[in-house]
């Protein structure tokens, strides 16, 4: 007989029984068919709702319309960048992808077709200000190309500077050169250093290509079909100003001007025919044009040619037939015809030309015996050469001044010791904006660099005059160097100083030890040893003291320093020489006083050996200006004022203070009238000096002047008569003066004194009413409480 099974009993217990319990929880939270997507959480809804809404408002622009009609014409894209970057060998790169031709040299405008809808003309951008501005005007791209083993240039911030100007285009940064890094970590760091500071000058997020070396010669295919894919689904924004006026990027011109008369006249006016793309608007027959680096010039004519690189047929096919992808560089030498200003050369390439290059190790040319001929010599000799004229031109320069900075001994030996292909010409300090693209209301400061190797950074401290101030990060300073075997201005920004040399991997680890010692070279100027140190020391020198007295306190610390300050010595002359002139100087002429003080100066720095007559007090100076007034010294303040010094009065005697006195009430008033008679007597004594000396013989013509003689015989009696009022009148005074007294027994100053013991009083009452200092009162004696009190109520 089958027995039943017996049934399974669930574990209550025990480890079983706990995971059981747990995944029958997780069962229960489990949402039966959740659907994908939703939101549970209305905060979660909530801040996605305000995403997609910032994301769609993102999207919306100002329509710009678009009022170009029929085939567009290309594109304009710059490659521009500081000289032996790459700019050519980009362009070739790029015309090999979307062309699958190589154009031998970039020569002018290289128009290609780049899709079914899109042509692009390439321009390299010439290293000249003048090509710079040309260039910045009718670019719709613009790639930046960076040394990045090198850093940033000027040329780069001098051409953003001019297309802010004439309207910024689409921009996009191509570092080239990195395969100059041996350490992977260190090329990351310089990419990302650079990223930021491209951030910093465009706008946050800016793009930046990276093109990490050459593969046989050429940049590697799939970075260059990267970049070439970016710029062909670019959307290029039209500019305003340009599509309101007409403008034509020359890509052929042809000299027609009959040739009998250039033969007739070799200067005479030429008619010229340019080719090229219209773009902007239309151009009106007649119109005055004007060529850039050439001037203004009225049109002859205009007239549509067939399109040189026409776009594809419309008909619908995926991407471009190998027929189709043309290209038109006329200037270039493609196809190997060559047009110039005046002729077409045919270019054979060098494999089907022959050259007899037999010689032997002598130089000597075997042929079967025969001598050479001289005619051949100088054309194998021709041949032999390494490099043509043109090129030997291009690598030599000329200088005007001498390059090397007079730098101290001891620098130039620092600067040897750490960089010896690298000799530092100079600095040149320039602001730079807060991101060129600020109007573009997208540019975002980007964090700055941090500073890194400072190995080279000393020899900068060192070698360059940098002048720094304010915000170090807004500073954009030049830093003109010999390196590579020419000149280039690097740019540095604040203390971003140089990022230095790929080559000196080793010195990436010590990174966080260099990025202290960065900021103590920042610091360089304000440590007080340092030459930067003293500079401050002697504008503050500046402030305190006058010219004349710095002079001197400069002529003593020469002294006392020798040779260390003689870097002063011009700053020295040059702060006396711009001693202060002022306007009445130089109408008046110098003043006496001043020649006097100058002459005084001259002799103290004369005198300056004696440390006596160089520590004199500060107002000496002026003292014995003032005593050269006293002593009649006239013209010594105005010229054209005459000033007798002579006549003012000595204020601070005892007899001045008391006929002061004397006029006030509590003087006597009587004292005062007696006072002001005799000076009014002496006053016209000296009238009548002045009129014994009004008359004088001019010796010159033998003429005599007399002076007006008062007559005072007549007036004797008035004068008489005049002295008796006064006298009546005083004894007037007197008399009401004693009536006074005899009515108010107390004199005025009694009075005087009597209003201030009774303020007194009232103060000591007030102060003895209240305790002083936590219940602490005032004993005052009870006679005086008692005096006081009265005085109070009284
Ligand atoms: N190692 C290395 N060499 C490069 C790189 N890019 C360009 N070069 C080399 O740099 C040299 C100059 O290149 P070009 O294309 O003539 O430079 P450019 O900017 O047109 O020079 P200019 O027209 O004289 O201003 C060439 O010998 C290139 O091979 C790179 O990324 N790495």
């Amino acid at each position: 007989m089958e027995q039943p099974h017996k049934a399974h009993r669930t574990r209550k217990s025990g480890s079983s029984a706990k995971k059981k319990s747990k995944s029958d929880k997780n069962k229960q939270d489990k949402k039966q068919n959740p659907r994908a997507f939703a939101f549970t959480s209305s905060v979660k809804a909530k801040r996605l709702q305000s995403r997609a809404v910032e994301k769609e408002q993102r999207r919306l622009h100002i329509p710009t319309i678009d009022r170009s009609y029929g085939e567009p014409p290309p594109f304009v894209v710059v490659v521009q960048g500081p000289p032996q970057v790459g700019k050519s060998l980009l362009i070739k790169s790029l015309i090999k992808h979307y062309t699958k031709h190589n154009v031998p040299e970039v020569r002018g405008p290289i128009t290609i077709v780049s899709g079914k809808q899109r042509r692009l003309q390439f321009v390299e951008c010439p290293n000249d200000i003048n090509g710079m501005i040309d260039c910045a005007k009718i670019a719709d791209l613009a790639l930046l190309l960076v040394d990045g083993s090198y850093g940033f240039e000027m040329e780069t911030f001098e051409f953003l500077n001019l297309m802010q100007n004439h309207g910024l285009p689409r921009v996009m940064g191509v570092l080239t050169h990195l395969d100059k890094f041996k350490d992977v970590k260190k090329l990351r760091k310089t990419k990302q250093r650079l990223k930021h500071r491209f951030w910093t000058e465009i706008y946050d997020g800016a793009k930046l290509f990276y093109l990490s070396g050459l593969i046989h010669g050429k940049y590697s295919k799939r970075e260059i079909r990267n970049l070439a894919r970016f710029i062909s689904v670019m959307k290029f924004p039209p500019l305003s100003w340009r599509t309101s006026h007409p403008y034509v990027l020359v890509d052929r011109f042809e000299d027609v001007t009959p040739p009998e008369r250039v033969r007739m006249n070799n200067k005479c006016d030429r008619n010229v025919t340019i080719y090229g793309y219209l773009r902007g608007c239309n151009l009106k027959k007649g119109i005055k044009v004007h060529i850039a680096g050439v001037g203004d010039y009225s049109l002859a004519g205009v007239t549509g040619l067939a399109d040189p690189c026409p776009l594809p047929s419309a008909a619908k096919k995926k991407g471009l037939r190998d027929k189709e992808k043309l290209f038109y560089a006329p200037m270039s030498g493609l196809g190997d015809l060559l047009y110039d200003k005046d002729a077409v050369y045919i270019n054979i390439n060098d494999h089907f030309v022959q050259f007899s290059k037999v010689d032997d190790e002598n130089g000597k040319t075997n042929h079967k015996g025969m001598d050479q001929d001289v005619g051949e010599t100088l054309v194998k000799s021709l041949q032999n050469t390494k490099y043509s004229i043109d090129e030997k031109l291009e690598n030599s320069f000329i200088s005007l001044f001498s390059r090397k900075p007079n730098v101290s001994s001891d620098a130039t030996n620092n600067a040897k010791d750490t960089d010896d292909d690298t000799e530092y010409i100079h600095d040149k300090q320039y602001q730079t904006g807060e991101g060129i693209a600020n109007g573009l209301g997208e540019s975002q400061r980007a964090e700055d660099m941090d500073g890194s190797e400072s190995s080279d950074e000393e020899t900068d401290a060192k070698n360059c005059e940098t002048i720094k101030s304010g915000n170090n990060e807004d500073k954009l300073v030049e830093h003109v160097e010999f390196n590579d075997g020419r000149l280039r201005r690097k740019a540095i920004f604040g203390k971003a100083v140089n990022h230095g040399d790929p080559k000196d991997s080793d010195e990436e680890d010590e990174d966080d030890e260099h990025d202290d010692h960065d900021e103590d070279n920042v610091d360089y100027q304000s440590s007080s040893g340092s030459e930067e140190g003293q500079y401050d020391e002697f504008f503050l020198c500046g402030i305190l003291f006058s010219a004349s007295e710095l002079v001197l306190i400069f002529a003593l610390v020469e002294d006392s320093m020798g040779n260390i300050s003689k870097w002063k010595e011009s700053l020295l002359g040059r702060t006396a020489l711009r001693q202060s002139m002022n306007l009445k100087q130089l109408v008046y002429g110098k003043s006496t006083s001043l020649a006097t003080s100058s002459k005084e100066v001259q002799d103290s720095s004369e005198d300056e050996e004696t440390d006596d007559d160089f520590f004199k007090p500060k107002g000496e100076g002026n003292k014995k200006l003032r005593e050269g007034m006293d002593s009649g010294n006239v013209n010594t303040d105005d010229c054209s004022k005459f000033k007798s010094y002579e006549d003012l009065k000595y204020w601070k005697g005892e007899e001045v203070y008391e006929s002061i006195r004397d006029r006030f009430v509590t003087g006597d008033w009587s004292k005062a009238a007696r006072r002001n008679q005799v000076s009014k007597a002496n006053f016209e004594d000296d009238d009548r000096d002045d009129a014994v000396y009004g008359d004088f013989e001019d010796l010159e013509t033998g003429e005599k002047h007399e002076g007006h003689r008062v007559d005072n015989s007549g007036s004797d009696a008035n004068e008489h008569e005049d002295e008796s009022a006064v006298e009546e009148r005083r004894l007037k005074k007197l008399a009401l003066r004693a009536k006074f007294d005899a009515q108010y027994p107390f004199s005025l100053d009694f009075l005087f004194l009597f209003f201030i013991y009774i303020s007194l009083a009232e103060h000591l009452l007030l102060l003895a009413s209240q305790p002083l200092i936590d219940g602490f009162s005032m004993n005052l004696d009870a006679d005086v409480m008692d005096d006081a009190s009265l005085f109070c109520f009284c």
